[in-house]
């Protein structure tokens, strides 16, 4: 079982993980169904949704965070000529599609949420505002925060560092198109070797990419454990989140408990 040293960690007596509240971070790109010209698959998202669902039925508050990639990344267009802040901004835009198809999925499924947002656009989505956020997770809505932090040159893997810190929650959950964390790029070598725990430090001293280093530094600063695994495969959304162990731990001391 995971790091049960850690102060956020809430174990039972059958020894199975437990956690209260957590950042459950969604790749952007894994909405896209592969192959697909449209951005967002809506099946993708309803499975997304149900996972969600069944995960928020046991208790477990649950903040989101959805990346853009399906459908934008500043620093791909700001390699091809466009200005990095103008191409950021519409990054942070992507997010908020993002997040308002994974609300009308889980309101479908009769969950309460609320999609705050960093930049302002009370049309579709309240402002981010920290204590309404934390009220609304103990008030058992999920809430999902689109639009980044609302500042260029940020990530969406920042912002879900940045709010988990934010509203206390106990765990980062990294969902992603890898089932952890490889000594290297695991698309671009197949013989890179997973980590089952590995540090914060570590992470950062190799320059592991799988999240950028202002994520790794501000959970490393704020204590704040990171599970990496993969999205694509069946159920393992919720089974992550229930506190099955799967794809990579990071932590201050790189052990599990
Ligand atoms: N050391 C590594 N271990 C695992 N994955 C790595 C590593 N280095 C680079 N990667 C890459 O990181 C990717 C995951 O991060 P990426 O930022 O691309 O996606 P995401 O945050 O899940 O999605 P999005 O940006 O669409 O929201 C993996 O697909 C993998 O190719
Ligand atoms: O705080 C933030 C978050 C995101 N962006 C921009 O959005 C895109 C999509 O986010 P991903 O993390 O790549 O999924 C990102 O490439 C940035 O351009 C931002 O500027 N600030």
């Amino acid at each position: 079982m995971y790091d049960v040293s850690n102060p956020h960690y809430m174990g039972d007596h059958t020894g199975t993980r437990k956690f209260r509240r957590v950042l459950l971070k969604l790749s952007g790109e894994a909405l896209r169904e592969p192959g697909s010209t449209d951005n967002i698959s809506p099946p993708i998202v309803e499975d997304i949704a149900a996972q969600i669902k069944a995960a928020h039925q046991t208790g477990l508050e649950i903040a989101v965070v959805v990346g853009g990639g399906n459908f934008w990344r500043g620093v791909s267009a700001s390699n091809k000529g466009m200005e990095r802040a103008t191409a950021d901004y519409m990054g942070m835009l992507a997010t908020v599609m993002n997040s308002l198809a994974l609300q009308s999925m889980l309101e479908a499924m009769d969950v309460p949420t609320r999609v705050q947002s960093a930049i302002e656009m009370k049309n579709v989505a309240e402002p981010f505002i920290r204590r309404v956020a934390t009220r609304h997770l103990e008030l058992g809505r999920v809430v999902i925060f689109a639009a980044g932090t609302g500042n260029p040159f940020f990530s969406t893997d920042t912002t879900a560092a940045l709010r988990a810190s934010e509203v206390g929650a106990d765990c980062v959950f990294k969902a992603t198109k890898v089932d952890g964390i490889y000594c290297s790029d695991p698309n671009k070598n197949p013989d890179a070797v997973r980590f089952d725990t590995i540090s914060f430090h570590d992470c950062l001293t190799k320059q592991l990419k799988v999240m950028d280093a202002t994520a790794f530094s501000l959970c490393m600063e704020n204590n704040m454990p990171i599970i990496v695994f993969s999205m694509n495969e069946p159920d393992n959304i919720r089974r992550a989140l229930v506190g099955e162990s799967m794809g990579t731990l990071v932590n201050a001391s790189g052990k599990d408990a």
